[in-house]
């Protein structure tokens, strides 16, 4: 072997045939990556402007010819929106930061602890910090092989869950050596994470009773992708059927609608806002909101549900008004993440 062979023969060596004891233990573990979809870095419009700019120029959310949205997104969405965007996220922003995050970081140090030291849990962000890159690095320099990612979007959409993958396909492309990869691409029919949302369900009828109605409020996308064969929309339907089969209720007590409308083309309809500006003029004025489609509670629940919707309902006559927190980190919520990850461990 030559010299400048075995030069670089033995750094190979030292890190990959023959490490310490140390980086051995650590190489054979597994990598679970936890993700979601990210926040701004603060409340303000210069941090909006550039998480936003991620955000909206990523084309598995916006299915628009590139130069006529480029044109759209530089010259007028974000002139106008990163300010009223820092409003929101800064009436729900906590000392600990935006609650996607914190929750997010709760969700990870649990699922770590559930799973024990055989494994190494990280959480990355679709868009902003900590950054899929940033994260995926940090498994190459432990000399992990073998990698398992969870996005934590239960039903399957490609704005969200395809976007992850896009991500992280694009950052694998720049490596010389891929590690095995599981990625779990949904995973409304696991029975624990039902039966998490039924007991949040139950939780609250035992605290505040029942109300007449159940809305099961998911982020909407347009109907286009529905039209073109993205299965969420039917996956959302089916998560509420799951957990109202679930509680015994009747078809009448619980409603789907789609929350979270962007721009002028259709959305999946109905849409969340409109229902609970018409619900109690069809004389139902005692409801409870529940969001399935967010694992974690943020902007679209603590500010959009809680405050905004609210505001439509009892503005419209509604007199009692409930938002069912997201799992969070609810024990029950953890077990159905670790039972997620372990089917593929
Ligand atoms: C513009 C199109 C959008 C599509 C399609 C979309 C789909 C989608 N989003 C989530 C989850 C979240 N979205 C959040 C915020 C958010 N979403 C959009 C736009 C689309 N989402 C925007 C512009 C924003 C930013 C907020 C704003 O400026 O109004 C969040 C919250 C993030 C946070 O920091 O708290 C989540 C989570 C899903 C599940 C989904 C499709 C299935
Ligand atoms: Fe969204
Ligand atoms: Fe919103």
């Amino acid at each position: 072997m030559s010299q400048q062979y075995r030069a670089v023969n033995d750094r190979v060596e030292e890190r990959f045939h023959n490490p310490s004891d140390e980086t051995r233990r650590t190489q054979q573990k597994t990598g679970v990556l936890l993700t979601n979809l990210g926040t701004p870095d603060a409340p303000t419009a210069p941090a909006l402007r550039r998480y936003l700019a991620e955000f909206l120029s990523d084309p598995r959310v916006i299915e628009v010819p590139r130069l006529l949205w480029k044109i759209i997104l530089h010259g007028i969405i974000l002139r106008v929106r990163p300010k009223k965007s820092a409003e929101a996220y800064a009436s729900v922003w906590s000392d600990e930061g935006s609650p996607l995050l914190v929750i997010s970081q709760h969700q990870r140090g649990a699922v770590q602890k559930a799973l024990g030291d055989e494994v190494i849990v990280k959480l990355a962000m679709r868009y902003g910090n900590p950054s899929i890159p940033k994260v995926m690095r940090e498994f190459q320099e432990l000399g992990i092989r073998r990698i398992v990612v969870l996005p934590l979007y239960p039903q399957y959409a490609a704005p969200t869950t395809a976007s992850t993958f896009d991500a992280l396909a694009d950052e694998l492309k720049t490596w010389r050596w891929v590690p095995s990869i599981s990625f779990i691409s949904g995973y409304v029919d696991n029975p624990l994470y039902i039966s998490a949302l039924a007991q949040s369900v139950q939780d609250h009828i035992n605290e505040h009773g029942m109300p007449e109605k159940f809305l099961f409020s998911y982020h909407g996308t347009p109907k286009r992708y529905l039209d073109n064969g993205d299965p969420y929309h039917c996956l959302c339907h089916k998560t509420t059927r799951l957990v109202r089969e679930k509680l015994g209720l009747e078809e009448s007590q619980c409603m789907t609608t789609f929350q979270s409308r962007f721009g002028r083309e259709e959305w999946l309809k109905p849409y969340t806002d409109e229902t609970l500006k018409q619900l109690p003029k069809d004389g139902i004025k005692h409801i409870a909101i529940l969001s399935p489609a967010f694992s974690a509670d943020c902007l679209e629940t603590l500010e959009e549900l809680e405050e905004e919707n609210r505001e439509y309902f009892m503005e419209a006559g509604g007199e009692t008004y409930h938002y069912i927190p997201a799992l969070n980190d609810r024990e029950d919520h953890i077990a159905a993440i670790v039972d997620v990850l372990r089917r593929e461990l």
